[in-house]
């Protein structure tokens, strides 16, 4: 489904990805691992389009994406890729089900053909219950569920996610990577996982190890 070849990137004469391949399948759950600095927001950047790479190739369904620019890169994104951070960076002034709309209405559709696909994405997270209240009413984990359901309002095929336990606590973090396991599983997404959580990283069905910009196991 995403194909990676040869991927290089510098930061002025800092050579960050030194010639990353890597292939996502339909419904596969990878984690990217390694020691700090190693590159792997880096490459997560550049596969979910937020950064080009100098270097390298980079297609899904076939489609080369270094082909698309502007509004239409902004557009693909959009539409088939979501994103989870380690900070939900939720909008305080909205709702918790405002807030998962968003990206559907940057997509130019409205509430009444948002709400269904949100309802059933609020009962999978269970926060159902929650939707109404703005995100400092809400505890860390409802927050970062939030988070991922705003990730997936719009279909995507493929969902990156930097440190998305990062910031919750071992039992909140546990249950955010079951859920992720249950939306691969229901909703038939991918996911891409940067983490330093090794048990995240062990139930993934593919763990990446990266180190000095490559990928030395996969
Ligand atoms: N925008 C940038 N400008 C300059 N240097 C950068 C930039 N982004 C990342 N780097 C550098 O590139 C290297 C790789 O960074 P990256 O964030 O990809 O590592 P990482 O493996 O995700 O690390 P961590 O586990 O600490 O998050 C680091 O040395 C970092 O300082």
């Amino acid at each position: 489904m995403l194909i990676a070849k040869g991927i290089h990137k510098s930061y002025g004469s800092l050579h960050v990805l030194k010639g990353v391949d890597l292939e996502i399948s339909s419904s596969e759950i990878v984690s990217i691992v390694g020691s700090s600095g190693a590159g792997k927001s880096t490459l997560l950047h550049i596969l979910g389009t937020l950064d080009q790479p100098d270097k390298g190739s980079l297609w899904m369904n076939d489609r080369d994406l270094s082909q698309l620019k502007g509004d239409r890169l902004a557009d693909f994104r959009n539409e088939s890729i979501g994103f989870i951070f380690q900070y939900h960076n939720l909008l305080p002034e909205f709702t918790a089900l405002e807030n998962i709309f968003i990206p559907g209405f940057i997509q130019g559709k409205n509430e009444s053909q948002l709400k269904d696909r949100a309802g059933e994405l609020a009962e999978i997270l269970g926060i159902t219950h929650r939707l109404g209240h703005k995100p400092s009413e809400l505890s860390g984990g409802e927050q970062q569920r939030v988070a991922v359901a705003r990730a997936l309002i719009n279909h995507p095929q493929v969902v990156f996610a930097d440190e998305p336990s990062g910031n919750l606590d071992t039992t909140n973090a546990r249950g955010l990577h079951e859920l992720f396991f249950r939306l691969r599983d229901e909703l038939k997404l991918a996911f891409v996982i940067v983490t330093h959580n090794e048990e995240l990283a062990g139930m993934a069905d593919r763990k990446v190890v990266m180190k000095d910009g490559m990928i030395v196991s996969s």
